[in-house]
């Protein structure tokens, strides 16, 4: 029998610097930095140059918009005294100026279009790159991992940072980068025309706004987290309550109920209340501060005027420009609370690819080797935690070819032993090796090739039946996929569906019966063709009949390979050319079927209940058969 070949590597990316939650936003930025400035994508670097020409260029041509405001004013201002000097002024400087000013702001507006269009690419490739790092090393992350993190909280992780990415550059390109440059645009401004006075005046005024912002934010974050705790919490009891509304009726408690609502609507209203209150000293408290800063420029620009250093359009020129400052510094409340959270979503997912496998190849690991396929457990020791030891020092081979059962009270350990072999979790002590190899020196990916699986609870990827049984070795042909459906006793069934292969079996599977599923996970490892085989409890929960069947398929597949059963029902393994009795972590008896009944030890009582269990579930099946008719026939008219 040739071994499968090892599925590709999964792909590997370089691993970026490894940040932790609460790194900040400096840090969470110089993280981000390498995506939206990739080494290996000139096209993407050109782009993002270009964007910051245009967005400087766009900012530049914005300042025409104060500017031709004050031209047309001093222009207006200038009274002709002559009739030679109407004409000019009625249709010259003036109009020709506020035609500039409407031209300067479809200029700014087309400026900020193509410098979004031209960023697109950039920070989606950034997005997408980051996306698929986090998530094909989820996949390196151990199982332990996976079962301590619930899976709706990972891909909640993926989607938020995925957010937060686009968040973090699209208030960084629209809000954060072009205040900062109009800002710099407006000192030059006071530099040249007015003095270095205005400049002191708009940075203490812009430095309290911002501090003032910071601090009203951040308080403003707790009152909208209880705010939105107790709507939370008022919409969960308003659902529990009309869920239990029969109970509600039953035990008259519908003022109660009421009563219990208000409760949470009480304090919903109090921290809305707050929340609103909040947000109106935050408005109030920035425009006040910018109105203090506005009118203090404009009367020194009242002073200048008067002094006769500067126009009346200089005094308009003041104002255009602050009040055109004051849109994008009016959102920093806003920019300052979703880039916080834009840092924490990239944060977590930053530190999801930080974290390193547990399970890893050692370096340059080779590819594992199955000539024949013997599996040999020598002294091994495990405990999934340090204090509660579940294996402790197991020994066996199974040869070549051969079937060995694993059998036990539940919780014995059985399962693990299937978990170490697929190198899911390092025993502690001893070693596993396949054909002389210790799989903790091979390659994961080849280890993983040569062993199927037929878990005990199959779970099915939400596609068509073809795609499942196809999951097994993703190139196999159509006729191939319908041989091990017909190995597995399965193809009887998918040829009765209207839609045969192309059924789609459901999230996780559950469109099918467990007797079908498990059959589609037989056909998809019979596909793959393993040299070693693992059975985990295939055979429970199912009826005698389909359990039959299934034992049938499973039979034909194990034939040749070496293979593991791990089993409830022992009538699955008594041709078994070992059973192995695990109890407290260790091998308490091993050997035949006939030898361990003759033995009279913990198998033979297994046996003896299991025996009583189905003799009593027979007669019952005996009695409801027996029942039936005659309760057909008292009911016929
Ligand atoms: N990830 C885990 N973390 C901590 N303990 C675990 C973990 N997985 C299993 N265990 C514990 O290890 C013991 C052995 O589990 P295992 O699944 O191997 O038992 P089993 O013999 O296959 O049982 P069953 O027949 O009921 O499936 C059990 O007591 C179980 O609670």
């Amino acid at each position: 029998m040739s071994p499968p070949a090892a599925p590709p590597p999964a792909p590997t990316f370089a691993r970026s610097a490894v940040l932790q939650p609460g790194s900040g936003f400096a840090a969470t930025f110089r993280a981000l930095w390498p995506y939206l400035w990739p080494a290996d994508r000139a096209d993407l670097r050109r782009r993002v140059v270009l964007a910051f020409l245009l967005l400087v260029l766009g900012r530049v041509v914005l300042m025409g918009v104060p500017f031709t405001f004050k031209w047309a004013t001093d222009a207006l201002a200038a009274t002709p005294t002559t009739l030679g000097d109407w004409l000019p002024w009625l249709v010259g400087a003036p109009l020709a100026l506020t035609v500039i000013y409407g031209l300067a702001r479809i200029g700014s507006a087309a400026f900020i279009q193509a410098r979004d269009a031209l960023f697109a690419p950039v920070f989606m490739h950034a997005v997408r790159t980051l996306a698929l790092q986090t998530f094909g090393h989820l996949h390196q992350l151990s199982l332990r991992f996976h079962l301590e993190r619930k899976t709706g909280g990972l891909t909640r992780v993926l989607e938020r940072g995925r957010n937060g990415i686009e968040e973090m550059v699209r208030l960084g390109l629209n809000q954060l980068v072009p205040v900062t440059i109009e800002l710099v645009l407006i000192i030059a401004v006071l530099l040249t025309i007015f003095n270095w006075l205005y400049v002191v005046v708009l940075v203490v005024m812009v430095t309290t706004y911002m501090a003032y912002t910071i601090k009203a934010t951040e308080w403003r974050i707790a009152i909208r987290t209880q705010m939105n705790e107790s709507d939370t919490d008022a919409n969960s009891k308003a659902i529990d309550s009309l869920l239990n509304y029969e109970t509600v009726k039953y035990f008259g408690a519908e003022a109660r109920e009421t009563a219990r609502y208000d409760l949470s609507m009480a304090r919903y209203e109090r921290n809305s209340i707050k929340a609103y209150t909040s947000l109106a000293w935050l408005n109030f408290g920035q425009a006040a501060i910018f109105a203090i800063g506005l009118t203090i420029s404009m009367v020194m620009a009242v002073q200048g005027f008067r002094a006769g250093t500067l126009t009346v359009g200089d005094f308009v020129l003041i104002n255009a420009m602050l009040i055109q400052l004051y849109q994008p510094l009016n959102f920093m409340g806003t920019v300052y609370r979703e880039i916080k959270q834009a840092t924490l979503d990239i944060e977590q997912m930053f530190s999801l690819i930080g974290k390193d496998p547990e399970i890893q190849d050692k370096p340059g690991a080779k590819p594992l080797i199955v000539p024949a396929g013997e599996v040999t457990f020598e002294d091994v020791h495990f405990a999934y935690i340090p204090e509660r030891p579940i294996l402790k020092g197991i020994s066996f081979t199974v040869p070549a070819g051969k079937t060995i059962a694993i059998v036990g009270p539940s919780g014995a350990g059985k399962s693990t032993i299937s978990r170490l072999l697929f190198r899911f979790y390092e025993p502690q002590k001893g070693r596993i090796l396949i054909d002389g190899q210790p799989i903790a020196d091979v390659q994961q990916v080849s280890l993983r090739a040569a062993i199927g699986m037929v878990p005990q609870d199959t779970v099915l990827f939400n596609d068509t039946i073809e795609y499942n049984i196809r999951y097994g070795r993703p190139e196999a042909s159509m006729a191939e996929v319908e041989e091990a459906a017909r190995l597995a006793q399965i193809d009887r069934f998918i040829k009765s569906l209207p839609e045969g292969y192309a059924t789609s079996v459901g999230e996780r599977g559950l469109k099918l019966s467990g007797g079908e599923k498990q059959r589609v996970a037989i056909a998809r490892t019979i596909l793959k063709g393993p040299p070693v085989l693992v059975l985990d409890e295939a055979t429970s929960a199912l009826d005698s009949f389909t359990e039959k069947e299934i034992q049938d398929a499973l039979d034909l597949v194990s034939r040749g390979r070496t293979t593991l059963v791990i089993a409830h029902r022992l009538s699955t393994v008594i041709n078994a050319d070992e059973i192995i009795v695990l109890d407290k972590g260790l091998i308490a008896e091993r050997g035949s079927h006939a030898t361990l009944l003759a033995a009279e030890g913990i198998y033979a009582s297994l046996w003896n209940r299991q025996r009583q269990v189905d003799e009593a579930k027979a007669t019952l099946q005996r009695a409801s058969a027996e029942e039936e008719p005659s309760v057909r026939v008292s009911l016929a008219p």
